[in-house]
């Protein structure tokens, strides 16, 4: 661990709950979800203003939700391209894998497109509703310690000033090449790609045929995908002996595009870069006071477009954790359950990476040529057609061991997964998404049934102090007429069946939902209290649980 330079006096002393190193997605998403709780952050950024070139070109439905729970969703969607299918190529152009969920069970579409700087910018505007959060441009993190109580932080400035930060945490958004998990030698495990990549952006899109093709040409696979606002990214594979320089003349860049394009000279280039991937993940997610979120845990090639979604997810987990530990709400080993719930799926996303990449680029030309012959003939096995379609491959995150509690076997529970967001309906008919009526709370949602009987008084204060929603679910049909109403308890109709059907699929009746909408546990209501009770004593909360104060986002 780095000691700070004693000779060094800062003029400048910053003092917040939680510092975060690096101003790009994760780090933007965490301070926006902090902001909203009322915590002290600070941003620190070391370029003078956001990455600006195009990066990541897929956000999926988690990651939209995660955008909802910070009141932003509406704006970034302007941005995105929804149902975005992803359509693999064999070389004589027949798609042998074609992935497009049409599903909506988390409340969004599950595939888009998107170019990340301009989501970026909504984040980082989305900032200024926070007076308790603040964004530093040309603050470069340079060494950190910390003790028992506090991170103490160095920064250079913009003419090489110095400045520190004490914090109470520190969280490393400050991507794959990240100083602070380099000076806490956390190894950083896995594999650097033996290929390179050139991935050119053109703007007027001069294909703007829709969706993203991943074609397996066995002399120089390519990506070609259409993303909003009328831009059009190719990524080429780059051959051995081959280098960026070389590349990027105009008359190779010419031969390039020629394999995609009828007139290879009529393009508005936006940029082209060469790119190595890597499929690497942390050690440990969590070292004390500090925590490695996004690229700084994790990095992956891009061709599940999991790189930028992971770190969404990331920040989702830790960042309501983070708001009840400062707060007091929890003891920190609340905090331990980010690495626990976080690395194996982060780990399964950067293999479902690695083998998609196998299948875009074999090591060895006749694996091409047998995935060209079996995935002819099992796209006549209809089931096997339907596991690429809806996108089944994909590991959606089931935490089994964390901030939950799993009874029964994990892997039918839904204990652990993402609980679903089905429209619902309000008493006053207006129809909303299930989330919004929620807010940045847990929530204990039932079927039918008053979900505050069996809980006793002190039990119900303890979980509205942390900010619980209770809900009662009713058929659609019964939520215009107050019936049954229990003080303190919201109804909802179940506009589309979809939470009826869900109860009973878990043959349960009552889920408790964290804040970043995981299931954290499953009860009737005869067992409500006690499940209850064992959940705060998995959480680590305190007995001062008082109200989480979700600040109003303006
Ligand atoms: C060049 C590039 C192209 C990519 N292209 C794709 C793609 O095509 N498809 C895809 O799915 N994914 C792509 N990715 C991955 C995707 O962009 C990342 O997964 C995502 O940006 C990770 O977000 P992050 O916030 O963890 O880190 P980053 O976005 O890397 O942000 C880290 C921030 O920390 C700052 N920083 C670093 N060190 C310090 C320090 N010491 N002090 C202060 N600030 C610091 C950096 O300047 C940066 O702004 C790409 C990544 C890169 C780097
Ligand atoms: N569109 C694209 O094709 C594209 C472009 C850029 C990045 N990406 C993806 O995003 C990821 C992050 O991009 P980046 O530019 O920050 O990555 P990068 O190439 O700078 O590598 C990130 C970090 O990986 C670690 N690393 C590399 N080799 C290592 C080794 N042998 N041992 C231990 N650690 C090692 C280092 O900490 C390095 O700084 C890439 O790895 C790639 O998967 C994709
Ligand atoms: O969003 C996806 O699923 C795919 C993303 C993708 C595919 C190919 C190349 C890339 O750079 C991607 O981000």
């Amino acid at each position: 661990m780095t000691t700070s330079n004693p000779d060094i006096q800062p003029a400048v002393q910053h003092r917040v709950q939680v510092a975060i190193a690096g101003a790009g997605p994760v780090g933007l998403m965490l301070a926006n979800y902090l902001g909203q709780m009322g915590i002290d952050v600070l941003v620190v950024e070391k370029l003078d203003k956001l990455i600006d070139y195009p990066r990541a070109i897929g956000i999926d439905d988690e990651a939209l939700r995660t955008m909802q729970s910070v009141g932003l969703v509406d704006k970034v969607l302007p941005h995105t391209t929804p149902w975005h299918a992803m359509r693999f190529l064999t070389p004589k152009g027949r798609c042998f894998a074609d992935i497009q969920p049409m599903t909506d069970e988390f409340g969004w579409s599950r595939r888009n497109a998107f170019i990340q700087p301009q989501v970026d910018e909504v984040m980082y505007q989305g900032l200024s509703r926070f007076p308790n959060v603040r964004c530093l441009f040309s603050r470069e993190l340079e060494a950190f310690n910390q003790n028992s109580d506090t991170v103490t932080i160095n920064l250079k400035g913009p003419d090489g000033e110095r400045e520190t930060v004490q914090a109470d945490w520190l969280v490393a958004c400050d991507g794959g090449a990240s100083v602070i998990r380099r000076t806490l030698n956390v190894p950083f495990e896995g594999k650097t790609a033996p290929n390179q990549w050139i991935v050119i952006d053109i703007a007027n899109d001069p294909l703007a045929t829709p969706h993203i093709y991943l074609c397996c040409d066995p002399v120089r696979p390519y990506v070609s995908a259409a993303l909003p606002h009328g831009v059009r990214r190719f990524e080429f594979m780059v051959m051995p002996g081959e280098t960026e320089a070389q590349l990027s003349e105009p008359d190779n860049m010419r031969r390039l595009l020629s394999q995609v394009l009828p007139d290879p000279d009529n393009v508005e280039l936006i940029r082209q870069r060469v790119y190595t991937h890597n499929a690497r993940i942390a050690e440990r997610f969590r070292i004390d006071r500090v925590l490695l979120a996004g690229d700084a845990a994790h990095i992956m090639p891009v061709w599940q477009g999991q790189g930028y979604n992971s770190g969404m997810r990331d920040a989702f987990n830790l960042a309501w954790k983070l708001a009840m530990v400062v707060k007091g709400k929890a003891g920190d080993s609340l905090l331990d359950t980010y690495q626990q719930e976080r690395r194996d799926h982060a780990k399964a996303m950067i293999d479902l990476s690695v083998t998609a990449g196998n299948v875009l680029a074999p090591a060895k030309r006749w694996h091409g040529t047998v995935r060209d012959g079996l995935s002819w003939l099992l796209n006549y096995i209809p089931p096997v057609k339907r596991y690429f379609l809806e996108m089944r491959f994909k590991p959606m995150p089931q935490y089994r061991e964390g901030a939950l509690l799993m009874n029964g076997t994990a892997k039918r529970s839904p204990v652990g997964k993402m609980f679903i967001q089905p429209k619902v309906t309000r008493e006053n008919g207006e129809v909303v998404l299930l989330d919004d009526v929620i807010g940045a709370k847990f929530a204990v949602i039932a079927w039918g049934c008053n979900p505050l009987w069996g809980m006793s008084e002190s039990q119900i204060a303890q979980w509205r102090a942390l900010g619980t929603c209770f809900i009662q679910v009713v058929p659609d049909v019964q939520i215009r007429t107050p019936q049954d109403n229990v003080d303190g308890v919201i109804r909802l109709g179940d506009t589309q069946n979809r939470l009826k059907t869900w109860f009973a699929d878990e043959d349960a009746s009552i889920a408790v939902v964290r804040p970043d909408r995981f299931v954290a546990a499953l009860a009737i209501p005869q067992t409500l209290s006690k499940t209850l009770n064992q959940l705060a004593d998995v959480m680590a909360l305190t007995s001062a649980a008082s109200d989480l104060n979700v600040e109003k986002v303006a």
